[in-house]
C-alpha cells in the first residue's frame, strides 16, 4: 500500500458507522486479563497498531493471548503475581497508554525490563509517570535524567502508597499510579486537577477491585488477588466517532448513524461542544456495556457558531482538538481554543502541526502557546498536506479535503495506529 492518499471533495454523507473498540478501554482490557486466573474473552476489541502494542508486549511477559475468527482475544494469564521477567525489550511502537500505563504495573513486579517505542514515544514526556511511581519506591532510569524512553525498570525493595496531587490531567499517568498501587503496601490517594477519562478505575471495579471516589481524589487499597470477569465487551471509540461526528455536520446534506459509542461522561466533551455550536446530534438506544455507558448516535449537517472552549473541559475532549479545529474553519465566527498545551506532547506537537498542515489549504489558524484561534468560515483550497505520521492529524485533514477542495495527504498509513478501516469507511459514506 502506497503511504499517501488522494482525496476528493464530496457533496454528501450517509450510511451506518459501527464504530471501533475504544482504544483506551482495549488496551486496558488486555492489561487487567493478563492479570487474572482465568482465561478473559475480549470482544470488540480494537484491531489496531496500539493495542497490538499492549498485546505483544503482555504475550512477551508470558500471557497466553488467542484470537478467534470473530476477532475476539482471550486472554490466559498466570493470576495477579504470575507476569514473568521478558527476554527481550518490550516494545510500545507508537503508544503513549502502552509505555506510560506499563510502567505502573511492571515497575511494581519483581523482575528487570526495557521499555522502548517508536521515534514519536521516545520523544514524549515520561518524567510524569517516573516522578510519582519513584516515590511509591519503584526503580525506574531513563534517557536523559530519565525524562525520555527508553525505560529500564528494576525490581523495587519495597511498593509503597502515595498521596499524590497530579500537576497536569492525565488518564495515563493516574493509570499508572494505580496500577502500581495494586502491589503497595498501603493505600494510595491521587488528585486530579480536573477529572481525565475513569476507565482504569471502571476496569479495576469490573475486576473487583474497589475504588473509593472523594471530590477530586482517588483512594485504592493494596490489593493480593482480582476477580477477573469471563467477558468484557468494549464499547465503540467516541474518539474515533469523532471524525464522523464532524464531517456530517460540515459536509451539506449529511446523515449519519453511528452504532455503539461509548458515551462514558470523562469522554463525552466532543459532543457538547459541537452541539454548543449548533451541531444537530441525537443519542439514542442508551445501554451500558459493562460498566461503560454507550449509545448511538445520529447526526446530520448543521451550520456551527465559532465558541470558545475553556481548559476546563480539554481532558474530554483532548484527542478531539485537531478535528474541532476543522469544524471551527466552517463555522461562522471565531473560535478559541485553549489550555490545551498537552497538544504539544502528543505523537507529534498537534497545535503546531494542525496549523501548519491546514493553513497549507489556505487556511488561517492561529496558533497560540495553549491553544488556538480560528475565524471562520473560510473557504480552504487542495492542498498536499502531511500527517507527520500522527493518525488524528490524518484523519483530520482527510475530514478537511473531503469537505473542501480535496486533499493529497502524505503519510496516510499511520491511521492503522487507532482506526485502520478509516479510508474505506470514508469510501462508503461518500455518496457522489
Ligand atoms: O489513558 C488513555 O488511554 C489516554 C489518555 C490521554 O492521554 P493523557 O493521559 O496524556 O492525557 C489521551 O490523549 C490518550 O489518547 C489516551
Ligand atoms: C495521544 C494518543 O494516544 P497515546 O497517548 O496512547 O499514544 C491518541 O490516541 O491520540
Amino acid at each position: 500500500m502506497g503511504n499517501y492518499i488522494s482525496l476528493k471533495p464530496t457533496t454528501k454523507l450517509s450510511g451506518i458507522v459501527n464504530i471501533p473498540g475504544d482504544k483506551s478501554i482495549s488496551h486496558r482490557s488486555i492489561m487487567l486479563a493478563s492479570l487474572a486466573d482465568i482465561p478473559v474473552t475480549v470482544t470488540n476489541f480494537l484491531h489496531a497498531a496500539d493495542c497490538w502494542s499492549t498485546v505483544n508486549c503482555m504475550r512477551a511477559l508470558g500471557v497466553t493471548i488467542d484470537q478467534n475468527k470473530e476477532g475476539d482475544l482471550t486472554v490466559t494469564g498466570n493470576g495477579f503475581y504470575g507476569l514473568n521477567e521478558p527476554c527481550d525489550v518490550l516494545d510500545a511502537g507508537n503508544s503513549g497508554t502502552t509505555m506510560r500505563l506499563l510502567t505502573g504495573l511492571l515497575g511494581a513486579q519483581p523482575f528487570f525490563c526495557i521499555m522502548t517505542g517508536d521515534a514519536s514515544l521516545k520523544k514524549r514526556p515520561m518524567g510524569r509517570v517516573i516522578a510519582p511511581l519513584t516515590k511509591m519506591g519503584l526503580n525506574i532510569i531513563g534517557r536523559e535524567q530519565s525524562r525520555y524512553a527508553p525505560l529500564a525498570l528494576t525490581e523495587a525493595e519495597q511498593v509503597t502508597g502515595i498521596e499524590y496531587d497530579m500537576p497536569v490531567a492525565s488518564a495515563q499517568v493516574k493509570s499508572a499510579i494505580l496500577l502500581a498501587a495494586l502491589y503497595a503496601n498501603s493505600p494510595t490517594v491521587i488528585t486530579e486537577p480536573m477529572p481525565s477519562r475513569d476507565h482504569t478505575e471502571r476496569m479495576f471495579e469490573t475486576f473487583g477491585i474497589p475504588i473509593k471516589r472523594s471530590g477530586k481524589s482517588i483512594i485504592i487499597d493494596p490489593v493480593g488477588q482480582i476477580w477477573a470477569p469471563e467477558r468484557i465487551n468494549v464499547p465503540g471509540d467516541i474518539s474515533s466517532a469523532a471524525f464522523w461526528l464532524v464531517a456530517a455536520t460540515i459536509i451539506p446534506n449529511s446523515q449519519l448513524l453511528l452504532v455503539n459509542v461509548g458515551i462514558n461522561p470523562t469522554r463525552t466533551g466532543i459532543i457538547d461542544i459541537l452541539k454548543l455550536m449548533g451541531a444537530d446530534i441525537t443519542i439514542t438506544n442508551e445501554r451500558w456495556s459493562g460498566r461503560e455507558p454507550v449509545a448511538d448516535i445520529i447526526v446530520r449537517s448543521a451550520n456551527l457558531t465559532g465558541i470558545t472552549i475553556e481548559p476546563e473541559i480539554i481532558p474530554r475532549l483532548v484527542d478531539e482538538i485537531p478535528i474541532l479545529a476543522v469544524a471551527a474553519l466552517f463555522a461562522e465566527g471565531q473560535t478559541v481554543i485553549k489550555g490545551a498545551e498537552e497538544l504539544r506532547v502528543k505523537e507529534t506537537d498537534r497545535l503546531k502541526a494542525i496549523t501548519l498542515e491546514l493553513n497549507k489549504m489556505e487556511a488561517h489558524l492561529v496558533e497560540t502557546t495553549d491553544g488556538l484561534i480560528i475565524n471562520g468560515p473560510q473557504k480552504l483550497s487542495f492542498a498536499k498536506c502531511i500527517s507527520h505520521h500522527d493518525h488524528r492529524m490524518a484523519m483530520s485533514l482527510a475530514i478537511a479535503g473531503i469537505a473542501a477542495q480535496g486533499v493529497e495527504l502524505v503519510e496516510s498509513d499511520c491511521v492503522k495506529i487507532s482506526y485502520p478501516d478509516f479510508f474505506t469507511v470514508l469510501e462508503k459514506l461518500k455518496q457522489d
